[in-house]
């Protein structure tokens, strides 16, 4: 089994010292789909930040971190490679002065670029009008004409985890994808997420929303004032949670979809 992503004592301290995110120790098989859980403020989007790039760099990351065997020295930079990030508002991955088709059709030509045979222009269109419509954007040629001030916040949402598909990313972090989206789109993107991502794509996916979390992900990780307070197989903490924050995710869990019944 193969490591896709490690961590060891690995810190963040802000500048005035204070510790945000406290020796964690991670390891993630290749593959692996993986749920951080944890309430707001836990260290979630720092733990994202140090794998896929982005931390402030205000911040002092101490401790390992590891992508596919290589040491990422610098979690301050904007990307790591072979990693591809959603965020919340992940709009400032699209380019304001380039239309929405050329910016997906390029990472489609560039991985076909890698691997023979190579697709016709018309091919790379087909995949990005079924990429759009995989995430709740039946009318592709109208969004692959327009810019991206000329969409609303909910459609350039679905356009960027439109794009992270199309890198066809080895390690695709998605940090709250879909908080931003009505209740529909999200079921969709989820829906796109899970049909899109292959098999060998390793995710970590941060939530709050449990139910959300176990549709996708087969591994939880639940985070409590920058450490990791329980890691285990989804169905095990859903089944039986030990620390008290994986119960009131349960808990919470059971009532929504009691609500919803
Ligand atoms: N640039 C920064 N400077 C100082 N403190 C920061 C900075 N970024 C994050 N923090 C602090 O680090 C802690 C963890 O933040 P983080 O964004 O990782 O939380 P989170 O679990 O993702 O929360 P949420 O679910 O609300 O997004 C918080 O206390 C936050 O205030």
């Amino acid at each position: 089994m193969h490591t896709a992503i490690k961590t060891h004592a690995l810190s963040v301290h802000s500048e005035d010292g204070t510790t945000l995110l406290n020796e964690v120790d991670l390891n993630v098989t290749v593959g692996e789909r993986v749920a951080l859980m944890g309430r707001s403020g836990s260290g979630k989007s720092l733990l994202s930040s140090c794998l896929a790039g982005g931390l402030s760099p205000v911040l002092r990351r101490t401790g390992i971190v590891e992508i596919q065997g290589n040491p990422v020295k610098n979690s301050h930079v904007g990307r790591i490679p072979r990693v591809a990030v959603v965020r919340q508002d992940s709009s400032e991955a699209l380019n304001p002065l380039v239309r929405i088709g050329p910016q997906l059709m390029l990472p489609l030509k560039v991985s076909r670029r890698n691997a023979a045979p190579a697709g016709g222009s018309g091919q790379l269109l087909k995949r990005v009008l079924e990429l759009l419509e995989a995430v709740g954007l039946p009318d592709g040629h109208r969004i692959t004409r327009s810019f991206p001030a000329q969409l609303s916040g909910g459609q350039r949402q679905r356009v960027c985890i439109a794009l992270a598909l199309a890198c066809e990313p080895e390690i695709l972090v998605a940090d709250e994808p879909t908080t931003a989206l009505d209740v529909v789109s999200q079921a969709t993107v989820m829906e796109a997420l899970s049909a899109n991502i292959a098999p060998s794509c390793t995710l970590i996916f941060v939530t709050h929303d449990l139910t959300v979390a176990s549709t996708l992900c087969e591994r939880a990780v639940v985070m409590d004032s920058g450490r990791i307070v329980e890691d285990k197989p989804m169905h095990h903490l859903i089944i039986s949670p030990d620390h008290a924050l994986s119960v009131s995710l349960v808990t919470e869990a059971v009532r929504r979809s009691e609500v919803s019944a």
